[in-house]
């Protein structure tokens, strides 16, 4: 007999981690505020915002390192409030590596496998897969102090992932390493994510990072999440002002509501009105603040489009594919407009010229 549907709906694919609510002070400061965050089976999650916004503070509830004083962490299904870091199924990694400075690279990357209090004999043999699949075999007796920057880096690696976590946590992984080595690591960490199928949560500060890397980006301000979603959506339809000035290349621009009509909202803003589609949002009250943006490969310049401003160019930066104009608006708004390719005009450092966009290519904000 097939069995009953359970009551109240749809079963839910069971979640990796799933955070309610998480709150974490310290004395009268709120380090994190109410995060919440659901990570599918086997995702790369990304948390990332400006220095001090609580990301590490997250990762350490998770990891079991601090204790949120609010709110529930559920991995795999399970309420771990109150269980040690290495009861969780997660394994961590650090931006300094966090390596036991005397011990051998053997010895760190069967660490978590003794912590398990696993047989010597398997820890041995497991021992000496994990080196040989992170290539590192040869460095097996080495102390730390006697690995390059990127050897730290697959030691730390390997010896989080040794105990084959349902989750690896990892805090500015690449962030000590040189910039010729980032993309590489970064590509074969991705990999790595996929073979394994073990969800990533990554805590970075750089974009780039978090928009190539992540499934699922989770963009935090001030102890709270301002917007998550998938890179794409992030990229092209960021929820709020702060969201839109943190990622690179957009425009925002501030006024008051008009009244909507038909979808569109007019913004009246000290460099004249201009036109933003709603797309779903409720429209605000006429005469309430708002903002939106516009992103920089989407302006043109001297085109009779719904929108223009006047403004003057200040910088212009080359970027292999590109060049980005710096402008300034005659009340002082920063503008940024992108040219791809061989112009027929290039803007000039001085001049002043017209800026447009079309209506559909505005984001209002929340
Ligand atoms: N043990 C602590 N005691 C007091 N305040 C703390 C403690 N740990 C973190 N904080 C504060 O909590 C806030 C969030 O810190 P957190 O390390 O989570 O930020 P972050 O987003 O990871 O920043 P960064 O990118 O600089 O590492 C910061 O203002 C920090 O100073």
């Amino acid at each position: 007999m097939p069995e009953a549907p359970m009551p109240g709906g749809p079963i839910i694919a069971q979640l990796d981690l799933e955070l309610r609510g998480i709150r974490k002070r310290y004395g009268s400061f709120v380090a994190v505020d109410d995060v919440s965050l659901k990570v599918e089976k086997g995702q790369f999650v990304c948390l990332l915002g400006p220095s001090g916004c609580g990301k590490t503070t997250t990762l350490r509830c998770v990891a079991g390192l601090e204790e949120p004083d609010d709110g529930d962490i559920l991995i795999g299904g399970r309420q771990v409030t109150g269980d040690p870091p290495w009861k969780r199924d997660i394994a961590m990694m650090f931006q300094d590596f966090a390596l036991f400075p005397h011990m051998s690279v053997a010895k760190q990357v069967g660490f978590g496998l003794e912590m398990l209090k696993k047989p010597r004999a398997d820890i041995a043999k497991r021992v000496a897969e994990v080196l040989a699949a992170f290539e590192i075999t040869a460095l097996a007796e080495r102390r730390p102090a006697q690995l390059s920057g990127g050897q730290k880096q697959r030691v730390a690696l390997a010896r989080a992932m040794i105990t084959e976590p349902r989750i690896l946590l990892l805090d500015e992984p690449i962030g000590a390493l040189d910039y010729s080595l980032r993309e590489t690591v970064m590509l074969e960490l991705k990999a790595l994510q996929k073979r394994t199928g073990i969800s990533f949560i990554w805590v970075t500060h750089d974009q780039n990072e978090a928009f190539s890397l992540g499934d699922h980006v989770v963009v935090m301000n001030h102890a709270k999440i301002e917007q998550q979603g998938s890179p794409d959506e992030v990229l092209s339809r960021p929820a709020t002002a702060f969201v839109a000035g943190f990622i690179q290349g957009n425009n925002v621009l501030r006024g008051k509501a008009g009244a909507a009509d038909a979808g569109v909202l007019p913004v009246d803003t000290p460099d004249g009105r201009f036109l933003v589609p709603l797309a779903g949002r409720a429209a605000p009250m006429p005469g309430a603040e708002v903002s939106f943006s516009i992103r920089a490969e989407l302006v043109q310049e001297g085109e009779p489009l719904d929108n223009a401003i006047s403004a003057r160019c200040t910088t212009v930066e080359f970027f292999g594919a590109y060049r980005r104009h710096v402008l300034e608006s005659a009340t002082g708004v920063v503008l940024k407009y992108d040219q791809f390719g061989a112009a027929k005009q290039r803007l000039r450092e001085g001049e002043t010229t017209t800026l447009a966009w079309r209506t559909k290519d505005a984001v209002l904000h929340a």
